[in-house]
């Protein structure tokens, strides 16, 4: 590839190092950009450009030469699929995809759905050509709704959606770098207690309800009057967005997505974050595997029953749809659907992950399990090492596949020195979420927290130098749980037998602490089953099941990283220089931490190698770095107490089959 590209800036007269082009003082006038934008003949003299008129009489139809048409409504000529829809004529493709959108948007209660025409209201110059009418017939009144158009931008590019959110979307700005800055509203992260899912007989005995589960019930009916309420919305604006793409690399398991949206914020999110479509694919989408509609900033009713709050996310197995209301962060959209992953997967027997996920020049692929800000992007992200994705995947017979198409990174004091590939995806098409700016260079400030301390990357995966396209690998070799101890006192690496593995995966611990001004806050520690609570949807332990049986199956070998404290608790140690954990991770690559020496720490059982290249001995076992022993035994037990404790409602459990696995799981927590 590095080779063809040389290649082709040299036949394009490009070859001096700094990318500057060479004056050309032969040739016949290709001349563009040759710095006096004037055009050299061959005897060398300068022309004016006039002398070429251009072929417009009117500033309508200069206009109308800047643009020629492009896919997707480029009709496909020579492939396979091409020749079956070949009798389908370009106006009837656009009138069944309309009717498609059409049907998506139409109200389930009232006499008839929306008009939906294509293209931007602003454009009015001409009629619309393709209106699509809802064909039901209204019978009783014809209401007010009924009788205006909804425009659909459909699978616009960046581009164009930069224009979009520019002129309508207050707080969009370019920044200096070409990112698109965008403010997500009053929520900057997710709303997990707003999260409904609907229980019917289906659903009542398939996914895990009651305690601890992150699914809270709403019936169907109430999802219905969501349902209206965020179409009503949708279909009340004079435009809305409309995203048909992909989710899941493996073409065996891949699910149609269409996202219904009414900012142009929303649509490049999911644009980048999940799988886009060939022009090819786009044309023979077909009607989708599951629907969003997100109403964003439209609140729910809170005298609805089950409302709490005036936002609502609700997901609709049956019906495969989700609503959005009351909230315009847009991660709800890409874990929504993780959520609905976690249930159409499993049924497959393929196990969706919470984890990033790379592989080496060897094949050799690691999985990154971990809670919010714990270093899943931050670590798979990895220079040597090909990206298969940052935060959701799946794992069949086939081995790995990213289900996303893009990446959604942490930019809290991001540093191009330490996170230089995150940092060089931050360009023209990627959407920067609450991040502060100055006003006239348009240069982010990373380190300013004023919007939230969750400010965010969403970048397309092949922003990525060595990003793995397709997104897809072979089974893992290393299962790596990463873990923010803000106590201090899990040791920065320990490798883990298979029932400790299950263990920490089940309790999936870390522990934060909430961004505070005024002194030192104890840590609070925070439990997520499967390192992902909030998204799964069966009981824990049926992917717990899966996972071990996999890792069994292949030979993966499971570690505990700890991307937190050190050198003492919160307030006393600091985290772990990057630096390092990043050292301790090209040691599980690498396979010499295999081998090395280990030792078995006290309480949690753990083996702990006595030397990591790149890393001060030291610091590989806690104890050495607190200056009083008695602080860290009593810290260490008191975080021992709380992984007992979490630990108690599992304890009823099997995991899978394996009775024998599931009392050495229960065995492999803290001793104490
Ligand atoms: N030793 C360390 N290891 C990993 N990350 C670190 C370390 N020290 C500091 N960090 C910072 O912690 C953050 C880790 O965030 P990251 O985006 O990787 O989280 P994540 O696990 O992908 O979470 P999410 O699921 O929310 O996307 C980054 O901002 C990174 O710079
Ligand atoms: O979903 C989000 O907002 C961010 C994320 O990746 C997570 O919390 O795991
Ligand atoms: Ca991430
Ligand atoms: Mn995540």
């Amino acid at each position: 590839m590095a080779e063809n590209g040389k290649g082709t800036m040299a036949s394009l007269g490009l070859a001096n190092g700094n990318g500057l082009k060479k004056i050309q003082t032969h040739g016949n006038g290709n001349g563009n950009g040759n710095g006096n934008g004037g055009k050299k003949n061959g005897n060398g003299i300068c022309h004016d450009d006039s002398a070429v008129p251009v072929k417009a009489q009117t500033i309508d139809e200069l206009h109308s030469l800047q643009k020629k048409r492009s896919a997707p409504t480029t009709p496909i000529k020579g492939s396979q699929v091409g020749a079956m829809f070949a009798t389908l004529s370009e106006e009837e493709r656009q009138k069944q995809q309309l009717q498609s959108i059409s049907a998506s948007l139409a109200s389930l209660t009232r006499e008839t759905g929306p008009k939906v025409v294509k293209g931007d209201p602003a454009k009015k110059a001409h009629p619309p050509k393709h209106v699509h009418h809802h064909p039901v017939t209204p019978t009783i009144s014809v209401s007010d709704s009924a009788l205006k158009f909804t425009h659909v931008l459909y699978n616009l590019s960046p581009a164009e959606l930069y224009e979009q959110a520019v002129k309508y979307e207050k707080g969009s700005f370019i920044t200096s770098t070409g990112a698109l800055a965008t403010l997500s509203g009053a929520k900057t992260g997710r709303s997990p207690r707003d999260k409904r899912v609907v229980k019917d007989d289906t659903t009542a005995d398939e996914l895990w309800w009651g305690k601890g589960s992150p699914n809270i019930e709403m019936d169907e009916h109430t999802f219905m009057t969501n349902r209206e309420r965020a179409v009503d919305y949708l279909n009340s604006l004079d435009k809305v967005f409309v995203n048909d793409q992909f989710l899941n690399w493996d073409p065996q398991n891949r699910i149609k997505v269409r996202i219904v949206s009414a900012r142009a914020y929303h649509s490049l999110f999911m644009h980048n974050m999940c799988i886009r479509p060939t022009p090819e694919e786009l044309e023979n989408f077909g009607t989708p595997d599951f629907t969003i509609y997100n109403a964003g900033q439209f609140p729910c009713n809170r005298y609805t029953h089950y409302m709490t709050s005036s936002t609502s996310i609700d997901i609709n197995l049956a019906r495969r749809e989700m609503v959005i209301l009351g909230t315009q962060y847009a991660g709800e959209m890409k874990k929504g659907l993780f959520s609905v992953m976690h249930y159409l997967m499993p049924k497959r027997q393929i196990l969706s992950l919470h984890s990033g996920c790379n592989m080496g020049k060897d094949g050799d692929v690691a999985l990154f399990f971990g809670l919010s800000g714990t270093g899943k992007t931050t670590l798979s992200t990895d220079h040597n090492r090909y990206l298969i994705g940052d935060d959701e995947h799946c794992w069949s017979d086939n081995g790995v596949s990213n289900i996303e198409g893009g990446c959604y990174a942490k930019c809290i004091d991001l540093s191009r020195e330490k996170e230089p590939d995150i940092w060089n995806a931050i360009k023209f098409g990627t959407v920067l979420e609450n991040v502060v700016f100055d006003e006239h260079t348009r240069e982010v400030d990373y380190s300013d927290k004023s919007v939230t301390e969750n400010t965010r990357a969403a970048y397309p995966i092949e922003y990525i130098p060595n990003a793995k396209l397709p997104c897809v690998g072979p089974h893992p070799k290393n299962v790596i749980l990463l873990a923010c101890d803000a106590f201090g006192v899990l040791p920065p690496v320990s490798k883990l037998n298979l029932a400790q593995t299950m263990y920490h995966f089940i309790s999936g611990y870390t522990a934060l602490v909430a961004g505070t001004v005024d002194g030192i806050k104890e840590p609070t520690a925070t439990f997520s089953a499967c390192f992902g609570a909030a998204f799964i949807m069966m009981h824990p332990t049926k992917y717990a099941a899966m996972l071990a049986e996999k890792m069994q199956k292949y030979g993966a070998t499971g570690w505990l990283v700890n991307t937190g404290w050190c050198g003492g608790r919160y307030g006393v140690g600091s985290r772990i220089k990057l630096q390092y954990t990043r050292k301790i991770i090209d040691a599980i690559h690498s396979g010499a931490l295999l081998n090395a020496e280990y030792k078995k720490t006290q309480v949690f059982g753990l083996e702990i190698p006595t030397e990591v290249e790149g890393v001060p001995s030291q610091i590989l076992d806690p104890v050495n770095t607190w200056p009083n022993k008695d602080d860290y035994k009593e810290t260490l037990l008191k975080l021992a107490r709380l992984f007992k404790k979490n630990f108690e409602v599992f304890a009823n459990y099997k995991i899978g089959k394996d009775n024998k696995l599931t009392e050495e799981i229960l065995a492999a927590g803290p001793v104490f």
